[in-house]
């Protein structure tokens, strides 16, 4: 018989979310990463890590405020997918909503500057790794 052994490293679960706002022409926003973070200069879409004690949801209505500008109900979020990428000895667990309403107009309050692209525009930007597989994604659910 076969012996199979599998090593098992710890590592530690590092959940982001993060949500495609999707604009009456289907186009979607990213963001660029500032100077200085880690992935700079890559496109985005917008949100970020949840604080300890925060449903995904609500962090990510804090993010989009923080970072937009925008208040958007919880209710207006629609789990999408999600991406499971290891970066060093962190499991990220990339989580993506859509998010086709909200109040205010979106601006750059934390990134370099924010673009709506459709995703053809989208799948000629620079994003982080873990992000490549949602363009996909996205073109099957918009
Ligand atoms: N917001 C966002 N983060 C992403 C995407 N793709 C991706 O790999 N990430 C990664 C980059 C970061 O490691 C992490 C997001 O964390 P963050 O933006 O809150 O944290 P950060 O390290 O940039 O900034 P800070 O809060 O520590 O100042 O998730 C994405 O599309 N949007």
């Amino acid at each position: 018989m076969t012996k199979i052994s599998v090593e098992i490293q710890a590592v530690a679960l590092f959940p982001v979310v993060a949500a495609a706002l999707i604009d009456d022409a289907g186009r979607v926003l990213v963001q660029q990463r500032p100077p200085g973070k880690q992935m700079a200069g890559l496109w985005e879409f917008p949100g970020g890590k949840l604080e300890p004690g925060e449903t995904p949801e609500a962090a990510l209505v804090r993010e989009l405020d923080e970072e937009l500008g925008i208040v958007v109900d919880p209710a207006a979020l629609r789990p999408a997918t999600f991406a499971s990428e290891l970066l060093g000895d962190r499991s990220l667990l990339l989580l993506l909503y859509l998010c086709r309403s909200w109040s205010g107009d979106p601006v750059a309050l934390d990134a370099v500057a924010v673009r709506w692209v459709t995703l053809a525009e989208m799948r000629t930007l620079d994003m982080p790794p873990a992000d490549a597989p949602f363009i996909a994604a996205l073109e099957r659910m918009i």
